[in-house]
């Protein structure tokens, strides 16, 4: 039994929130009872646990980067109750046995709520649809289907894939690129930069117009689809259009490409390599305020960690991806609730509620209330915290906040009422 005291609740009134057996027995002015562990809240904000649509685990194949325990410790440190466990693992995710054993795993680790992703695609391939119907009627009842790390260029697979989910109220999350506008040897955004420097780019529009298809075989079908990692002011200007249509289209910005700019790429640093790229100035404004109005509708990592010999490369050479999971709130804050850009509640709103529904995931993006599942993150939204990659819990070190001064800090984060995070440690 846990007496959290004084929290402000989304930012809002603090309040005491009493938890036990699981769930939020009350919130207001309590009387700690005597058993009662009190954990002091006082100038924290109380946010429902975080969910993250979009978390590569590495396991099963490359447990060398990360497994489900250490991605799953993470997740606990960056104050997240859920993460959806990307497909692009060895073997691929596209079986409901592949499914069931991620998840299994998760509930070993214990730490966050671990829900796969299936694949669109055997083997990621892109040439046979996986088994999605079977990976939905798992026990691992999956929802969201993504060939991440690769698009599902295809429109005649996309559309079947998209026919096919709807029956069971599935979502396909698009990696959008098309293959054909984005050259094989490309590592950065197409522009002044890569044109400088030397190195092959792709162009914003490469996304653009798979977002612009994929919105059209979302309206023909009736299906839903997710974007994934959005990183172009096009494809805003896309689902703002197809929002207002009525389309189901949800979308999901990562905190990297919140914060960070193409122009990094100029120290060939490889902790910068990320697909899709790091974009100039003006796309990062508009997915500022995409995410601000609601046109973006979650927060996402694309936690993509990379062992050591796969990452220290040459720039052009180098995986694609970065860290995310422990820092995505520290960005979050940084760059939209201190600056006056989002409230707490719309934080809240991106980073639990939406992706929840989204992944039509029970029991997370809940409010804090009385009978809810105790399922919450403490945050100190006024700390400054210089990040070392080297404290992180993550296996792998590819962490571009390395060396960065962010605001805030997650204090605490429970699971159904079981600290995660607690003292500045996972609880194992
Ligand atoms: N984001 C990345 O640069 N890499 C991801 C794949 C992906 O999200 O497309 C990975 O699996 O490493
Ligand atoms: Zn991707
Ligand atoms: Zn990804």
């Amino acid at each position: 039994m846990y007496v959290v005291r004084g929290a402000k609740v989304l930012g809002g009134k603090a309040a005491d929130l009493l938890i036990e057996g699981g769930v939020i027995r009350e919130v207001g002015t309590i009387d700690a009872p005597k058993k009662a562990r009190v954990v002091d809240a006082d100038g924290l904000v109380a946010l429902p646990g975080l969910v993250d649509l979009h978390t590569h685990l590495r396991e099963p194949g490359r447990e060398d980067a990360e497994t489900v325990a250490t991605g799953s410790a993470a997740a606990a440190a960056g104050g997240f109750t859920a993460v959806l466990a990307m497909a692009n693992t060895n073997p691929v995710t596209d079986t409901a046995e592949a499914a069931d054993h991620i998840l299994d795993l998760g509930r070993r680790a214990g730490l966050v709520d671990v829900q796969p992703v299936g694949a669109v695609t055997k083997s990621l391939a892109g040439q046979e649809l996986a088994e999605l119907g079977l990976m939905a009627r798992s026990r691992a009842q999956v929802r969201v289907f993504s060939d991440d790390g690769r698009c599902v260029h295809d429109a005649r697979l996309m559309r079947r894939a998209l026919e096919y989910v709807k029956a069971f109220d599935g979502v396909i999350s698009q990696h959008s690129q098309d293959p054909r506008l984005a050259d094989g040897q490309a590592c950065c955004h197409e522009g002044e930069i890569s044109g400088r420097l030397g190195l092959p780019g792709w162009p914003a529009v490469a996304e653009d117009v798979i977002v612009a298809r994929d919105v059209m075989l979302a309206r023909h079908t009736g299906s839903r689809v997710h974007v994934a990692h959005v990183s172009t002011a096009g494809s805003v200007e896309v689902i703002r259009w197809a929002k207002a249509q009525g389309i189901a289209v949800t979308a999901e910005v990562t905190p990297h490409h919140l914060m960070l700019t193409t122009d990094l790429v100029e120290g060939y640093d490889p902790t910068f390599k990320v697909n899709p790229p790091l974009r100039p100035d003006e796309h990062v404004e508009e997915l500022r305020k995409a995410l601000a109005d609601g046109t973006i509708d979650a927060v996402a990592t694309d936690h993509a960690p990379h062992a050591r010999h796969d990452k220290e490369h040459a720039f052009a050479e180098a995986a694609f991806g970065m860290l995310g999971l422990e820092q995505a709130l520290q960005v979050v804050n940084t760059v939209m609730v201190q600056p006056g850009l989002m409230s707490w509640e719309q934080a809240a709103q991106a980073m639990s509620v939406n992706p929840a529904r989204i992944a039509r995931l029970e029991g997370h993006g809940r409010p804090l209330a009385a009978g809810e599942p105790a399922n919450l993150a403490l945050v100190d939204p006024a700390a400054s915290v210089t990040i070392d990659a080297a404290d992180s819990q993550s296996l792998s070190r590819n962490n571009p906040w390395h060396g960065r001064t962010l605001t805030g800090a997650v204090h605490a984060t429970f699971l159904r009422g079981r600290p995660t995070y607690l003292d500045g440690e996972v609880q194992q």
